[in-house]
């Protein structure tokens, strides 16, 4: 979230960052069909960048997109169903006034990986337009917004580490000394979020209605304890995740004999994480998971700041 307004109608580009969850207690449906959860997010190195520039009265919300070489955005709409696009008019409602800006997406964060990343698109575009527009919305209003866009959407205007409650919208930040490393490993096929969450169900008929708390993950983020942490992470999706796509399960194993001290697979799948005591071991370990074939694979720092406004912003050709 941002403070000092920039000049009137100067383009702003807002980077918003990916999470992994740390912890992911999910309890029975409510009757919404929305599950309870107990999450432990973190923000994690691997970021979407948002431009919003200024468009002519009555020219609405228009969205362009570019994307890091080699990820596919074949499956991100360009249209009203955007959620960056939602973000914008939802922002605009609130306050009654013309949605009118040209936003530009460049995207690094997987499609489709349980990693949040049209959740992040919502919160730059949440930052990038109430700077644009003038409207110094209050935190506060931001949030709620942010919530009804989607559960992962609050955490990613927050960022850093924070515990997650409700159905992943209430947001509140978990102090953490660490410098954590991770590897993340995309998948070239994406899953769906609400068919892991169905067939979650499937395979735990008699979840109980709190989910699993998450405080062995919180005590190790207080401490800084990279082993601790290792021994925490925990994922009540992992399971139906590793149902529908098998081949996780090799990836995890994988990863954990290349060096990591734990792999995980990330919320709803497919990408799994890999916690490793170092950036020494994250780099070796990334290391011998691409010369076994695997694509895509990246080194990131956590935790880093949830969606703010880059001084500089990006020039959208
Ligand atoms: C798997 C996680 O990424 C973990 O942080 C999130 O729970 C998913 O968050 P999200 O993608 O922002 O989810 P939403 O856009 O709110 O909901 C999409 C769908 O996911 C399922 N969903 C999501 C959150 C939740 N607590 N229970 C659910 O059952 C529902 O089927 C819902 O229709
Ligand atoms: N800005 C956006 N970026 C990516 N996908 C988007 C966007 N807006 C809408 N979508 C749609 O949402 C679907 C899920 O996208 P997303 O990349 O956020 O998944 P995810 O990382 O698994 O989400 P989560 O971890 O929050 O469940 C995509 O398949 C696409 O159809």
């Amino acid at each position: 979230m941002s403070p000092a307004p920039a000049p009137a109608g100067a383009p702003v580009t807002v980077r918003a960052p990916a999470k992994v969850n740390l912890h992911l207690g999910v309890g029975a449906p409510r009757a919404d069909g929305f599950h309870p959860l107990v999450t432990v997010y973190q923000a994690v190195g691997l970021h979407d960048d948002l431009t919003a520039a200024p468009a002519a009265p009555g020219e609405g919300l228009t969205l362009s997109l570019t994307a890091r070489p080699h990820l596919d955005v074949s499956g991100v709409p360009l249209d009203a169903t955007n959620l960056a696009v939602r973000a914008g008019l939802a922002l605009a409602a609130h306050h009654g006034r013309p949605a009118d800006a040209r936003l530009h997406l460049d995207k690094s964060v997987p499609v489709a990986g349980g990693l949040a990343g049209g959740s992040a698109d919502a919160a730059a575009a949440l930052v990038a337009l109430d700077r644009l527009w003038e409207l110094q919305t209050p935190d506060a209003d931001l949030l709620r917004l942010a919530a009804d866009l989607g559960s992962d959407v609050p955490f990613a205007l927050v960022g850093g580490s924070a515990l997650g409650t409700g159905r992943g919208e209430v947001v509140d930040p978990a102090p953490d000394a660490g410098a954590w490393w991770w590897v993340v490993v995309p998948s070239d096929e994406g899953l769906s979020t609400p068919r892991v969450y169905r067939h979650h169900d499937e395979l735990r008929p008699a979840a109980p209605a709190e989910p699993r708390p998450a405080h062995a993950v919180l005590a190790a983020l207080r401490a800084g304890d990279v082993h601790a942490l290792a021994a925490a992470l925990h994922n009540d999706l992992q399971a139906p995740a590793l149902d529908l796509r098998p081949d996780l399960a090799d990836l995890l194993e994988a990863g954990e004999r290349a060096g990591a001290l734990r792999g995980l697979v990330s919320g709803s799948g497919p990408t799994c994480v890999f916690l490793c005591a170092d950036v020494g071991a994250a780099r070796s370990t990334a290391g011998a998971l691409q010369e076994s074939g695997r694509d895509g694979v990246l080194v990131v720092p956590a935790p880093v700041a949830g969606a703010h406004v880059l001084d500089v912003p990006r020039e959208v050709g």
